[in-house]
């Protein structure tokens, strides 16, 4: 046997707890002298290192590390979750002959580790195949050293045995059972530290000295004690009781660290993250809006998923051809291999372009860090992908688990910390709220704060076109980049399912089986492709194959309770978010369906518009809002030098605002007028409402005679918003005029990309013969040419509902980077999630910010509008980076 002087050359032994310096989760031991000489577990002889006697203090916190290597028949590993055997009692073969002591020795002081909830570092044994060339050496680790070594030491031919780092775990129970042996034994329920922990291994019985597996058998005696039925079912149970007991753990935590009233809120996530959320506040009074409500998941305005959804099916059908040629479209490491296979072909026919990085198979390293931002998106697995490579590609999947921290800043209202480091690459947190639709967004500019359009791939288009990157526009989008939706490509959609709404049935035929639509979730593409559509019927069938939405997988997925379904669109995460319940989802394939999608959406317009209007209202200062805009605005004509106090010369010096409320009031009069045309007999109305707000179109609405009915009433009509709703109040209350005009959403994004092939050509004649709003539509038509413009579709609104990545502020040298990430229930769909990884290591509570980048926007509209942009608002940015450019925007 080595002596730990001899392994350590006279150093002292690593006694302390946390990571030991300079190891990283996932770090492999051949053996326990490794192991011990790096700190992690730094015992040869055994399974618990505790601290000596004579150290009474940290034996009363508890031991430092365990080896879970397999040599107790008692143990149970599943992963995150695992029981331990205390150490003691066993006879030379390694049989239980004697009952365990809870009281005295190593297993008092892990018991300490739970009554004093500090984490203890865990190693997990391994086995895996040897490499090619590695001879025959054989791990020792496990061997006759730790608990007992019931095994010894047998050659393993071509495999490779050894410890692997898992990190910090908490000991969340322990109590004394009959062992399968007879005597009693000491067990220990060990659950890993979110953030700090890491599943690399999963042990067996045995398997470190090739005694037979015992876990199937271990599997049987539960099952009979009433447990759930199904292995996943028990394994669920558990998870689920040991998430809770560590969530406890970790809200006594904040507790002890603000015991007072700077503790606003144990946990601003009501429990929806792994771990809490504390709002703290330290600097005033003041507290988070009370109309805030948390998501951890977009949440759909009511009617905006239906509207868009053509939109987003023609997108999703490239994207899931894409995957069909990837062979698993649905695994995230199938996906990257896919791509980096094509990125090699190119590099073999000399067309890789010069300064362009090859995608990675792998994106997330041993420790689960980003390696490398990829344009390309990170693409991860979803719940049905078990291999380990797989578990660990589902970081933005599982949502927060860094102990993160809302506080109030000295000078930017709320912002977020970490107490603990934060590794570089590491997810800290995505940007999610309820989803609106790009028109509906333009509302609210300059008024909300909250704003993020989803446009991360129109920009890449721009930045490689503004690079002057030819060969990477003719190559790369045709293979890497996913699919964005060209203006004229969206109208297109709009046109195809107006027409197809047309021939809709009046009531639904046969109602959607829930689960056939949630097997297409997996099968069938998630907007209504393949076998949910199929069972639905001719009538489904009829319209989700022109473009209208039939059953959504996404949805139907997240209503069915898959493991995958984040709250998707049917599920109400918050104030207004979207409620469709399957019956309705199903409903959507007839008129009527349609009918209450039109008037869900009307609602949605109005809301907005109220609470921009109510907002308008301080500074216009009258009752009846539309008629306080016409005056200003006709006095705002006559005296734009007035320098009165009246509303008038409130509205010249905020001609934004003014603005504002006009959108609002064209916006929620064309949702109102297009419900009213659905309602007397065209549904095909409800697919033409603008979804993308840009002069252009509004100019050809306004001026297009049939082009302008329904959908382009005068901005201040009468009966776009009527007296009884200007003055209810607002479903939320604006920011209002004095609220800092600013928000994350830059100016109109407008990015020129590579020419891309057009969907087919409108069936004009059939929109014709469907009657004039189709007609009009068509006549306005796809925008097209080789320079097609994108534009977001759908925007990210977190003002009333949102979650952690909300609070984050700018910095222009901010310690985050923005990520597209493909994941969960919309992996296999265009709609990625903002992902926030850190872009270094972040030391404990630093302020965490990323650039929102409105400069470069802005100066990309310069480009792109000949140097005409529109500059709306400014703002002091007090980030303090040594490179500040002094504002925002
Ligand atoms: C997405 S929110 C961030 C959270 C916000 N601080 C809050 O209290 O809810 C964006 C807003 O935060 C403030 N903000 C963010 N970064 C800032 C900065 N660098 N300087 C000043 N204000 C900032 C501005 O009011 C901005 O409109």
């Amino acid at each position: 046997m080595i002596l730990p002087n001899l392994v350590l050359g006279g150093a002292a032994p690593f006694l302390g707890y946390g990571h030991p310096p300079g190891v990283n989760m996932g770090d492999k031991f051949k053996d326990r002298g490794q192991a011990l000489v790096v700190g992690a577990h730094a015992t040869l002889m055994k399974g618990i290192h505790a601290p000596a006697k004579a150290d009474a203090g940290n034996f009363a916190r508890g031991a430092y590390s365990v080896v879970m290597s397999g040599i107790y028949v008692d143990d149970e590993d599943m992963g995150e979750v695992f029981w331990y055997t205390g150490e003691g009692g066993m006879d030379k073969g390694s049989k239980q002959v004697k009952d365990q002591q809870m009281l005295t020795g190593s297993n008092a002081a892990l018991k300490n580790n739970c009554d004093t909830r500090t984490p203890v570092r865990v190693l997990r044994g391994y086995v895996e195949e040897a490499a090619p060339a590695a001879g025959g050496e054989e791990a020792a680790a496990g061997g006759k050293g730790g608990k007992g070594g019931r095994g010894g030491r047998v050659a393993a031919p071509k495999k490779e045995k050894g410890l692997v780092y898992e990190g910090l775990y908490l000991v969340l129970e322990y109590k004394m059972e009959p062992s399968k042996d007879g005597p009693l034994v000491c067990k220990f329920l060990m659950h890993g530290l979110p953030g700090h922990s890491s599943v690399n291994s999963k042990v067996e019985y045995g398997i470190l000295s090739n005694v037979g597996s015992a876990y199937t058998m271990h599997a049987r005696r539960l099952a009979g004690a009433g447990a759930p039925s199904t292995k996943r079912a028990r394994k669920a149970a558990k998870d689920e009781k040991a998430r809770e007991l560590a969530r406890q753990w970790m809200l006594s935590e904040v507790k002890r660290l603000y015991p007072g009233p700077e503790l606003q809120q144990e946990d601003v996530s009501g429990g929806q993250e792994a771990v809490p959320i504390p709002v703290i506040n330290q600097v005033n009074s003041e507290r988070l809006p009370s109309d805030f409500a948390y998501t951890r998941e977009y949440a759909w305005a009511p009617g905006v998923y239906h509207l868009v959804a053509p939109a987003l099916r023609t997108a999703d059908e490239e994207m899931r051809q894409f995957s069909r040629e990837a062979v698993h479209g649905l695994c995230g490491i199938a996906f990257n291999r896919h791509i980096a296979a094509q990125d090699r072909a190119l590099e073999a026919a000399g067309k890789l372009p010069q300064g362009y990085e090859a995608h990675l198979e792998q994106q997330y390293n041993e420790a689960g860090c980003l390696m490398v931002t990829d344009p390309c998106g990170v693409h991860e697995c979803g719940s049905g992908c078990s291999a380990k490579a797989c578990r660990r590609n589902m970081q933005l999947s599982q949502g927060v688990q860094l102990p993160l921290e809302v506080f109030m800043t000295a000078s930017k209202g709320w912002g977020v910390r970490c107490r603990e480091e934060v590794p570089a690459g590491a997810f800290v947190c995505c940007y999610v709220g309820q989803l609106i639709t790009d028109a509906m967004a333009e509302v609210r500019k300059g008024v909300d704060h909250y704003l993020f359009d989803l446009d991360f791939f129109a920009h890449i288009y721009t930045e490689i076109a503004d690079k002057g990157l030819g060969a990477i526009a003719e190559e790369i989008p045709l293979h890497k980049i996913p699919p964005v939706l060209s203006v004229g490509m969206i109208r297109q959609t709009q046109i195809n399912a107006a027409a197809a709404a047309r021939h809709l049935p009046e009531k639904q035929e046969r109602p959607q089986p829930p689960a056939a639509a949630a097997a297409g979730a997996e099968g069938g593409g998630a907007y209504g492709g393949g076998a949910a559509d199929a069972a639905a019927g001719p009538a489904t069938a009829a319209a989700a194959g022109a473009g209208a939405p039939g059953a959504n997988s996404a949805e139907a997925a997240a209503q069915s309770g898959g493991e995958d379904a984040a709250p998707g669109p049917g599920s109400a995460t918050g104030s207004g978010a979207g409620a469709a319940s399957s019956s309705e989802l199903a409903g959507m394939v007839t008129r009527e369906g349609v009918a209450r999608a039109a008037h869900a959406l009307a609602e949605s317009c109005d809301a907005l518009a109220r609470s921009v209007a109510d907002g308008a209202s301080t500074f216009l200062g009258g009752e009846n809002i539309l008629a306080a805009i016409e005056q200003a605005k006709s006095r705002a004509a006559a005296a734009a030098t007035a320098t009165s106090t009246s509303g008038a010369a409130a509205a010249v010096d905020q001609p934004h605002q003014l603005h504002q409320i006009d959108r609002a009031v064209t916006l929620a009069a064309a949702s109102k007028a297009a419900a009213t045309a659905v309602e007397s007999g065209d549904p095909g109305a409800f697919y033409l409402q603008p979804i993308i707000s840009r002069d252009e179109d509004k100019a050809a609405e306004r001026a297009g005679g049939a082009a302008a009915a329904p959908l382009a009433l005068p901005a201040t009509s009468g009966d776009g918003m009527d007296v009884e709703q200007q003055e209810q109040g607002g479903a939320a209350a604006a920011a209002g005029p004095q609220g800092g005009a600013f928000s994350n959403r830059g100016p109109a994004g407008s990015a020129v990309g590579a020419p891309r092939l057009l969907p087919p050509a409108p069936d004009r004649a059939a929109a014709l013969a469907a009657g004039p709003v189709a007609a009009a539509a068509a006549a306005a038509g796809p925008v097209q040419g080789d320079g097609e413009e994108y534009a977001p579709m759908l925007v990210i609104d977190a003002r009333t509902t949102g979650n952690v990545g909300r609070f984050i502020n700018h910095s222009c040298d901010g310690n985050l980077t923005i990520q597209a990430v493909f994941a969960g229930v919309y992996r296999s769909t265009l709609l990625y999630h903002v992902g926030l990884y850190a872009c270094r290591n972040i030391p404990p509570l630093e302020e965490l910010s990323y650039n929102y980048g409105y400069h470069n926007q802005q100066q990309q509209q310069q480009a792109h509008k000949g140097g005409a942009a529109e500059k709306q608002f400014v703002m002091q940015c007090n980030c303090g980076a040594a490179n500040c450019i002094g504002n925002l925007m």
